[in-house]
């Protein structure tokens, strides 16, 4: 007989990442943003079944892609090496080089929003001379005439609908994630689709259905999003209808039939589900994968998804009969079967105070198993670890190691007064959620006390950093992935459209100054004695360079075990293959160091 060896690390990570998608309108070709060359560039497929093929080489991500509804362009939007400047370009209708068409100098931000029905005119919102809270222009293809449409106050401000005869905008503004205006403007002002745009809340998503309708997501005087709508004749704002703990995140209209399709985010997983206008029937459906990153509904009223599960790499999935899913792209782990992979078990634990915390755990099989725990704090922090699959999660979980990864205080999916808590509290509740995971994998002999690692990227790095000065007696090793090391620094470094709401999210350094020195990792370098790896995007906007530098410098100062991997061209992730492999590779060699 012959024997195949293990599945390498590599045979995880070669699976690609789709990030994005757009159909054509005669629903014969689908583009979609993906690494399969090893960077990111747009690819296509003809329908049904062809090859993919490149459809537009520019080594970026790109950020959105819009067909013309008149088949003479597809539009996408660029950044440069994951500084997130994203900029619009042109793509001729057959694919080919992309050209630049609405673009500033490499510090602006030009992100597309709309495409008038007839392909003339282009909606977009920008950071040039309004870089807090920018401004919405329109660009006129047929003469290319540019003016400005509405000038972002108070808050960064995007254009998120427009409706069909373009004479009614709507607006949303962005104060915190867990506070999201929405505005129709009607002449020079803009009236709250919501009764008191004061309360604390969040509306997005807005759909016109008819003349007179705007339905959008809210969770207006509720802890979970539902459906709303706000007539523009009565100026009436009406609660639609709501899925019981869950929450709705995205909506998407057919008007042949109707029907408003919405996503909703419950924990760890999330549903699709369809709800009838006419009837008022509201019938959840059957979904390929857990978790659903994007939604297209087309005129025909065929829809499309792009998912991804615990072991299901991200694919682009259509149901032409809204029961039976067909699989588009065939994104899969070179030669390795989904049962050779760990699904996770959800389980809930008690924290400090009581609070029930769900988090996932994915134990390493026994043939595999080396004994040893890996500890995720998840990014974001409003956000959620969830049922997705990460090549990262797998090739570690082959290696033999275990992962947990609590949903701690402040992520998404339990409802908004549980995301509001890691509010001006970033270091205190969610690091102690943390502290009683770590416990309770010791106490349900999940873990030994001397075989526990820490690895997180972004809010999670910083928790990594945070817990490895606060607690270093649980670790044997930590991973640092682009973490926030000092708040002091970290709310100042931000992008420009991120500063307002940095007070509501972190704090404000003169303020509350003793609580940024008690929550900022940098502040505990004495105890920070295990071995550290920290690796950092030197493109990343977000979690800016000097958040890792100051920390390497000042450990190496002290003469501690400390390895720092930079990444010349990357932001905030690892778009590049080759980069992911080298980071990944480099992760799983310095924690099978550090195993004894
Ligand atoms: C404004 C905001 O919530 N941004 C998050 C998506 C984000 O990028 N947070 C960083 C710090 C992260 O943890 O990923």
């Amino acid at each position: 007989m012959i024997k195949f060896p293990k599945p390498t690390v590599e045979q995880f990570l070669r699976t690609y990442v789709i990030s994005n998608f757009a159909v054509s309108k005669d629903e014969k070709r689908i583009v979609f943003n993906t690494n399969l060359n090893g960077k990111m560039n747009l690819w296509a497929m003809d329908l049904p079944n062809t090859f993919p093929y490149l459809f537009a080489q520019k080594d970026q991500s790109s950020n959105f892609i819009k067909f013309d509804p008149e088949g003479r362009y597809v539009l996408t939007g660029y950044d440069n090496d994951g500084d997130e400047n994203y900029q619009i370009y042109a793509v001729s209708n057959e694919g080919g080089e992309p050209q630049p068409l609405i673009t500033g100098e490499p510090s602006e931000k030009y992100y597309f929003t709309h495409l008038s029905e007839d392909g003339n005119r282009i909606y977009y919102v920008t950071s040039k001379d309004n870089p807090n809270f920018l401004n919405t222009r329109v660009r006129n293809l047929a003469d290319n005439s540019d003016e400005v449409i509405n000038v972002g106050e108070n808050g960064p401000t995007y254009l998120a609908g427009v409706s069909d005869k373009e004479d009614v905008f709507v607006y949303m503004r962005l104060l915190a994630n867990t506070y999201i205006q929405l505005f129709v403007k009607e002449g020079d002002s803009l009236v709250s689709v919501t009764p008191n745009p004061e309360k604390i809340h969040v509306a997005t998503s807005p759909v016109f259905v008819g003349e007179k309708d705007i339905y959008f997501t809210t969770n207006y005087d509720a802890e979970y999003n539902y459906v709303a709508k706000y007539n523009l004749e009565s100026k009436k704002f009406e609660a639609v209808v709501n899925i019981d703990k869950e929450s709705i995140e995205g909506l998407e209209y057919d008007k042949e039939n109707n029907l408003l399709y919405f996503t909703t985010e419950k924990g760890v997983e999330d549903n699709l589900y369809r709800y009838d206008l006419s009837s008022g029937e509201v019938r959840k459906m059957e979904t390929p994968v857990d978790v659903l990153e994007k939604l297209v509904v087309t005129k025909s009223g065929n829809l499309y998804i792009l998912g991804r599960g615990a072991t299901v790499p991200y694919n682009i999935y259509r149901s032409t009969d809204g029961k039976s899913w067909d699989l588009l792209t065939d994104n899969r782990v070179l030669g390795v079967d989904k049962e050779e992979m760990v699904e996770p078990d959800v389980v809930t634990y008690k924290s400090f105070d009581g609070m029930e915390i769900e988090a996932l755990l994915f134990k390493a099989k026994p043939e595999n198993d080396n004994g040893h725990t890996i500890f995720w704090p998840h990014g974001g922090p409003q956000a959620s670890e969830r049922k997705m699959f990460r090549a990262m999660f797998q090739s570690a979980l082959n290696r033999g190691y275990t992962i947990f990864a609590p949903n701690f205080r402040g992520s998404t999916g339990y409802g908004s007064s549980f995301v509001k808590l890691v509010e001006q509290d970033w270091g205190h509740g969610p690091r102690l959620d943390c502290v009683a995971a770590i416990e309770w994998l010791f106490e349900n002999g999940i873990t030994d006390r001397d075989k526990l690692f820490l690895v997180g990227g972004s809010y999670g790095g910083y928790m990594a950093l945070l817990l490895h000065g606060r607690h270093p007696e649980y670790f044997k090793a930590v991973v640092d992935i682009f973490g926030v090391s000092n708040l002091f620094t970290f709310v100042n470094s931000v992008p420009e459209h991120w500063k307002p709401m940095m007070e509501r999210w972190v704090g404000d350094p003169e303020r509350d100054k003793e609580r940024f020195e008690k929550d900022s990792p940098i502040t505990y370098l004495d105890s920070m004695v295990k071995p550290m790896l920290v690796i950092q995007g030197a493109k990343d906007p977000r979690v800016v360079k000097e958040e890792s530098d100051q920390i390497v410098e000042k450990l190496k100062e002290k003469g501690r075990d400390v390895e720092y991997l930079v990444l010349d061209d990357e932001g905030h992730g690892f778009s590049k293959k080759e980069n992911e492999i080298k980071v990944y590779n480099a992760m799983l060699e310095f924690l099978e160091k550090h195993q004894n």
